[in-house]
C-alpha cells in the first residue's frame, strides 16, 4: 500500500539527489576507455527465491554467449549508478496485494519520487520480466508498475516486457524462453565477446565462485578485516557474529580446530540482530492435530517496533540432512576446510546470502543454502550438467522439457533437493558449482503478535508448525517451524524487524479487526495498541477457531481487553451445533458496522491462512452496510464501497 502510492509533491525537493550524475565510483561497470559497456546488469528482487533463480537463469543464458552478466538484488544496488547502466535486465516477483517484494521498495520509492526528470534514465536499455500468479488481482503488478515508470523516465525497453504466470499450465516457462531469447538476441549484440556459437546447455560452465583456501593462522585476520572498517553499501554486507554457547553446534566431533573456530561464527546481514528464546510453548491441546507455539524472544534494550511489524527469522538445516548430503556428494572429507568464497565475475558482489569472510561448507550447508527447496528447473538443468549416466540423462532430459514432470515430481509433492538427489544417485555435485546450484536458505517471515510498548523488549509471535503429508512417504515439515520447535529456552536465535504494511489509523477511528487462526497474531498486536492507547471501545476484533479447549489463542488477553472496553467476538466454528464463522459474527453485529464503516471511516485489518476468507469477511461488511442489512446502500453500491476501502487506505488484508 506504502509503497504504491503516487509520489506526493513533498518529495519533489530531493527527488534528484539520489540519482547523482557526478557518482560514478559505486558503479560495477565503469565505462570502458572507448565507453562500450562491457556487461549486462541483471537486478532482481525476490522473496522466494523465484525471481533469483530467474535471474540466475539469464545470466547463465548471457555467459553461455561469451558474454558478461552481473546479477545484483534490488536492495543490494545503489539507485545513483541507474542513469548509467546502458543495458539493464529488471526481473521481479510481486507480493503483498499487488506489492514490490521488499527487496524492491527502497528503489521503487525513489524511482516514484515526484520531479525526477523524465529523461534521466535516456541512457538507460532495460528489458523486464515479471512473475507472478494469475489468480491474484494484480497480476505481476510490481513489474507492470516498474516497467511503466521505468518508461516514464526516459529509459528504452528493447524488448517487450513478459509476464512469467506460476499458474500457467507450463509455468512461467510459457514466456521466459521466448523473452529470454529475446533478450539476448536484442542485448549480446552490443557487449564485447567473440561470436563463436554459444556454448551447449548440457556442457559444464566455468565456475562462478572460487573458493580460496584459509590457513589455520589467517582466520583470525581474515575475521578482523571484516569487522574494522566495515564497508557500507553493496558488496560487503555482512558480519560475523560468535555464536553463544547454547547454539554451539557440537555435533561434529570430527571437526578440526580450525573448523570449529569458522563454525563458531554465524553469519548474518547488516540489519540483523540476535534475541533469546524465551518462551516457546505449545498453546494447542496435546492432542490437538496441530502444534502451534506461542514463541517469545527477548530483545537488546531499546529495541522497539511499531504495531503491524513483521520479524524474520533465518532458519538452519539439520545436521542430520548436512551429513546425508556430504555423505552423498563424497564431499565429507571437505565439510570442515575453511575457505574464503571469491567470485570470479568481474564487478560482481558476492550476493547477500553468501558470507563474505572465513566459512566452511559444513557452515554454508548448515545456515545458507538450502536443501530442502523443491528443485525448480535450473537444479535439472545442473544435474544435467554433471550426469555422467544414461539413464539419469535421459530421466533429466524429460525434467527439463516438460514442466508438467517437475510439477508432479517435485512442485506438487514438495520433494526436496536432498531427496531429489538421492533418486539421481550417480550424480553428485561437485564442489566448485555448490554455490551456484544450491538456492538461498530463505529467510521466514512472521506477523509479530505484541504491541513494543506492552511487552518492552519482546517480540511475542504465534507459530504454527508446518506438518502435512503429500503422495511422498515422508511427511513434509516446515524448515523454520520444524527448526523452532526443538529449540531449548535461553538459544539466541538471528532477526531482522520489516515494517508494518498494515497501519493503524488514529486512535478516535473505529478499527475492525479480523482474524481467524494463527492469523490473530497481528490483530492480537493491534488490539493491544488500541486498549494501551486508550480506544479499546473503538475496537472490535473477530476470532475465529475450531474449539475454545483445543485453539484458542491468547485467552486471557481477551478478557483484559474486553475489561478495558473492546468488542471481542469469538467464532468457534466446532463447539456448537452450528458452524460459527467471523463473517457470521460481523452480520450479527450489522448496526455497529455500519455506523463505524459508514459514518466514522472505520479501518479493516482482515488476516488469515485462506484465500476465501478475507472475500466472505468483504462480503459480510458489504452485507451490513447495505440495506439488507442496517445500512442504505444498494448490493453493488456495498460492494463497491468496501472494496474502495480496501483499494485505499481504509482496508488491509494479509493471507498465506
Ligand atoms: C503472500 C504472497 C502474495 C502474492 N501476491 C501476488 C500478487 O498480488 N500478484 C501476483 O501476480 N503474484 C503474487 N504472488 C505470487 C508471486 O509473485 C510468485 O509466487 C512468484 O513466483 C514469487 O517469486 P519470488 O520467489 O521471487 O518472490 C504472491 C505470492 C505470495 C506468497
Amino acid at each position: 500500500m506504502v509503497t504504491t502510492t503516487a509520489p506526493s509533491s513533498g518529495e519533489t525537493e530531493h527527488a534528484t539527489q539520489h540519482f547523482s550524475h557526478t557518482n560514478h565510483h559505486h558503479s560495477p561497470s565503469p565505462p570502458s576507455d572507448d565507453g562500450e559497456p562491457q556487461h549486462v546488469l541483471i537486478l532482481y528482487a525476490s522473496e522466494t527465491g523465484d525471481a533469483q533463480d530467474v535471474a540466475e537463469r539469464v545470466a547463465r543464458a548471457f555467459r553461455a554467449h561469451h558474454r558478461r552478466a552481473v546479477t545484483i538484488s534490488m536492495d543490494a544496488y545503489d539507485i545513483a549508478d541507474l542513469p548509467h547502466e546502458p543495458l539493464l535486465i529488471l526481473i521481479t516477483s510481486t507480493h503483498g496485494r499487488g506489492e514490490p517484494p521488499p527487496a524492491m521498495r527502497a528503489l521503487w520509492n525513489k524511482l516514484i519520487r515526484a520531479g525526477l526528470p523524465t529523461h534521466i534514465l535516456e541512457d538507460v536499455h532495460y528489458s523486464l520480466y515479471g512473475l507472478g500468479d494469475s489468480s491474484y488481482e494484480r497480476f505481476c503488478f510490481a513489474g507492470k508498475m516498474l516497467a511503466r515508470r521505468m518508461d516514464s523516465l526516459g529509459a528504452r525497453a528493447l524488448v517487450e516486457p513478459a509476464w512469467g504466470d506460476e499458474r500457467a499450465p507450463d509455468g512461467i516457462e510459457e514466456t521466459l524462453l521466448p523473452w529470454l531469447e529475446r533478450t539476448v538476441a536484442a542485448i549480446a549484440p552490443y557487449l564485447p565477446g567473440p561470436s563463436c556459437s554459444p556454448r551447449p546447455d548440457t556442457e559444464l560452465p566455468p565456475p562462478i565462485y572460487q573458493l580460496e583456501p584459509v590457513e589455520e593462522g589467517n582466520v583470525a585476520r581474515e575475521l578482523d578485516k571484516l569487522r574494522v572498517g566495515r564497508p557500507e553499501g553493496r558488496g560487503l554486507n555482512a558480519e560475523y557474529t560468535d555464536i553463544p554457547s547454547t547454539n554451539a553446534d557440537t555435533s561434529n566431533s570430527n571437526a578440526n580446530g580450525i573448523a570449529k573456530s569458522a563454525r563458531a561464527m554465524v553469519y548474518h546481514p547488516a540489519g540483523w540482530q540476535w534475541a533469546t528464546l524465551k518462551h516457546n510453548k505449545r498453546v494447542t491441546a496435546p492432542d490437538w492435530w496441530q502444534d502451534v507455539r506461542e514463541v517469545e524472544l527477548e530483545l537488546a534494550p531499546g529495541v522497539t517496533y511499531p504495531p503491524g511489524s513483521i520479524c524474520a527469522l533465518q532458519p538452519r538445516c539439520s545436521d542430520t540432512e548436512v551429513d546425508t548430503f556430504l555423505e552423498s556428494n563424497n564431499l565429507e572429507a571437505e565439510a570442515d576446510k575453511v575457505f574464503i568464497i571469491r567470485s570470479t565475475v568481474p564487478d560482481q558482489p558476492l550476493p547477500a546470502h553468501l558470507p563474505s569472510g572465513p566459512t566452511t561448507l559444513r557452515t554454508l550447508l548448515t545456515h545458507h543454502l538450502d536443501l530442502r527447496c523443491p528443485p525448480r528447473k535450473s537444479f535439472f538443468e545442473w544435474l544435467r550438467r554433471l550426469s555422467k549416466d544414461e539413464r539419469e540423462q535421459e530421466r533429466l532430459d524429460e525434467f527439463i522439457s516438460d514442466p508438467d514432470e517437475i510439477h508432479d515430481y517435485s512442485t506438487r509433492p514438495k520433494r526436496t533437493s536432498l531427496e531429489t538427489l538421492a533418486d539421481f544417485r550417480m550424480t553428485t555435485l561437485p564442489m566448485s558449482h555448490i554455490l551456484e546450484i544450491l538456492g538461498p536458505l530463505r529467510r521466514r517471515q512472521f506477523s509479530i503478535a505484541s504491541d513494543s510498548d506492552a511487552h518492552p523488549g519482546k517480540i511475542q509471535l504465534l507459530i504454527a508448525l508446518v506438518d502435512y503429508k503429500t503422495n511422498l512417504t515422508i511427511p513434509r515439515v516446515g524448515l523454520c517451524s520444524s527448526w523452532l520447535v526443538t529449540l531449548p529456552e535461553g538459544t539466541r536465535i538471528p532477526y531482522t524487524l520489516l515494517l508494518p504494511t498494515l497501519m493503524l489509523p488514529a486512535d478516535d477511528v473505529p478499527v475492525i479487526l479480523v482474524g481467524p487462526g494463527t492469523g490473530v497474531a497481528p490483530m492480537r498486536a493491534f488490539l493491544e495498541t488500541r486498549v494501551r492507547r486508550g480506544a479499546a471501545k473503538d475496537t472490535v476484533l473477530y476470532f475465529g477457531f475450531r474449539s475454545r479447549t483445543a485453539d484458542l489463542y491468547f485467552p486471557h488477553d481477551w478478557e483484559e481487553a474486553e475489561a478495558a472496553g473492546a468488542h471481542v467476538r469469538l467464532a468457534p466454528s466446532r463447539d456448537g451445533k452450528e458452524k460459527v464463522y467471523v463473517q457470521d459474527l460481523i452480520r450479527e453485529d450489522a448496526t455497529m458496522i455500519n455506523d463505524w464503516v459508514t459514518k466514522r471511516g472505520a479501518h479493516v485489518y482482515v488476516c488469515g491462512s485462506t484465500n476465501s476468507m478475507p472475500r466472505a469477511v468483504r462480503e459480510a461488511i458489504g452485507w451490513c452496510i447495505s440495506s439488507d442489512g442496517a445500512g442504505t446502500l444498494s448490493a453493488a453500491e456495498a460492494e463497491e464501497y468496501v472494496d474502495a476501502m480496501f483499494d485505499g487506505d481504509r482496508g488491509g488484508e494479509e493471507s498465506w
